[in-house]
C-alpha cells in the first residue's frame, strides 16, 4: 500500500547534504535582505524567481546562479546564525532527526568576517535550533572548485583549531568537470592524514570516474554520484567500500545530472545493494522539502516503509555524527 505524504512526512529522518546558502526559507530571506539593506522583488512570485533554480536551467552551474542573489545577505554573523536556525526550523517541520548543513566559509567573508567568524556563527544558529526544535546537526565545511589550493586550504586548517564545535567533515563544492579532482589531490591528502571526514560531490555532470576519483582519494561519501549509473561495473566496489551516496531527486533533474525521472537511478542502485539516500541539496533553490523527495520517490518507485527505514539506516551509519549524537539517535534508526 502507498504511504500517504503525512505518514512520509512523520517517518524520522536524516539529512547528510542540505547546503545552508540554498535553503533559507523566504520569509527570513526577507529579514536577511532588510537587515543588509538589499532591495528585493516585493512580491513573493517575483522573489521564488530570483531564488529558485531557473526553469530553463541546462546544466549544474545555470542551476547555482540563485546563489549569487543571496550570498550578499550572508555577510554578517547575525545573518549566518538567523539563516542556520532558520533550516533547523525547517528540518523540524521535515521531522529530520540529524541534519548536516553545508557552506563555503570563504563565501561570507565580503563583509569583514574571519573564516573562523562565520563558522562560529552558523554552528550558533545550529546550536539554538537543536535547544528550539531538537533537531541535532553538525556543520560541513566546502572549499568551492573553482578556488586555489592555498586558499581551500585555509578551511582545512579550520578543523584544527580546538574552539570550533559541531564542525563534522569537509566537501568540494561548485561546477564540476570531468577529472577535477586530482586538481585537489594535495588538500585531499592533507584531509586524509588529519582525519577529516570527507564527502566530495562527484558525478553530478555525467562524469561517472570523477565518483571513482573521489573514492580513491579518500571520499565515504558521495554528493549525488548520479553518473555512477554508467558504470554497473564499479556497483560491487561501492558496496564492498560501503560508500554512502547523498542524492536529492529534485536537484538531480534541475542540474541535468538526470533527463527524465524514469532514468532516476536510485532503486536500480537500492535494489543493488548501493547505500543511497534521500537530501534536498538545496530547500529554496530546489524548491523542495525533504518530505517532497520522499513523496517523489514513493510516486516514481512505490517504495513502502521498510524501503525509507532501510535508507535512513544508511544515512545513520554513514553520517559524521560525534559518537554522542550516534548513541543518542541509534534507538530510532537502527531498528
Ligand atoms: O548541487 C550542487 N553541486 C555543486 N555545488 C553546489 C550544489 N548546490 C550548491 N552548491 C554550491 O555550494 C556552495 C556552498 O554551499 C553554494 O554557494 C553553491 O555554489
Ligand atoms: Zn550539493
Amino acid at each position: 500500500m502507498c504511504l500517504s505524504r503525512t505518514e512520509l512526512n512523520q517517518l524520522p529522518k536524516i539529512e547528510l547534504h542540505c547546503h545552508l546558502d540554498g535553503s533559507i526559507s523566504m520569509a527570513t530571506i526577507r529579514v536577511l535582505a532588510e537587515k543588509a539593506r538589499i532591495s528585493i522583488p516585493e512580491s513573493d512570485e517575483a522573489l521564488r524567481f530570483k531564488i529558485t533554480a531557473p526553469e530553463s536551467a541546462e546544466s549544474l552551474l545555470d542551476y547555482l546562479a540563485p546563489f549569487d542573489f543571496v550570498l550578499p545577505m550572508l555577510q554578517t554573523q547575525e545573518a549566518l546564525e538567523l539563516a542556520a536556525y532558520d533550516l533547523i526550523a525547517q528540518a523540524k517541520a521535515d521531522h529530520v532527526r540529524y541534519i548536516e548543513v553545508r557552506f563555503a566559509p570563504t563565501l561570507h567573508t565580503a563583509g569583514g568576517l574571519s573564516l573562523e567568524q562565520v563558522v562560529v556563527a552558523v554552528t550558533k544558529g545550529l546550536a539554538k535550533g537543536e535547544a528550539d526544535f531538537a533537531v541535532k546537526s553538525n556543520a560541513l565545511l566546502c572549499g568551492m572548485r573553482h578556488e586555489s589550493v592555498d586558499t581551500i586550504m585555509k578551511v582545512v586548517d579550520l578543523f584544527s583549531k580546538g574552539e570550533l564545535t559541531h564542525v563534522a567533515g569537509f566537501d568540494l563544492a561548485g561546477g564540476e568537470a570531468d577529472g577535477y579532482v586530482s586538481d585537489f589531490a594535495s588538500i585531499l591528502e592533507m584531509v586524509k592524514e588529519r582525519g577529516i571526514p570527507l564527502t566530495l560531490h562527484a558525478g553530478e555532470c555525467g562524469c561517472a570516474q570523477n565518483v571513482m576519483d573521489a573514492i580513491e582519494l579518500g571520499a565515504t561519501r558521495i554528493g549525488h554520484g548520479v553518473a555512477i549509473k554508467d558504470m554497473p561495473d564499479k556497483w560491487a566496489e561501492l558496496i564492498d567500500k560501503k560508500i554512502t551516496l547523498e542524492m536529492a531527486p529534485t536537484s538531480n533533474i534541475q542540474t541535468k545530472a538526470i533527463d527524465k525521472a524514469e532514468n532516476y537511478p536510485f532503486k536500480t542502485l537500492f535494489d543493488a545493494g548501493v547505500r543511497v539516500t534521500i537530501n534536498t541539496d538545496n530547500r529554496t533553490v530546489s524548491d523542495t522539502t525533504l518530505t517532497d523527495e520522499y513523496v517523489k520517490l514513493a510516486d516514481w518507485f512505490g517504495f513502502d516503509e521498510a524501503v525509507f527505514r532501510q535508507v535512513a539506516r544508511y544515512a545513520f551509519e554513514a553520517s559524521f555524527m560525534s559518537p554522542q549524537q550516534r548513541a543518542d539517535l541509534a534507538d530510532e534508526f537502527m531498528l
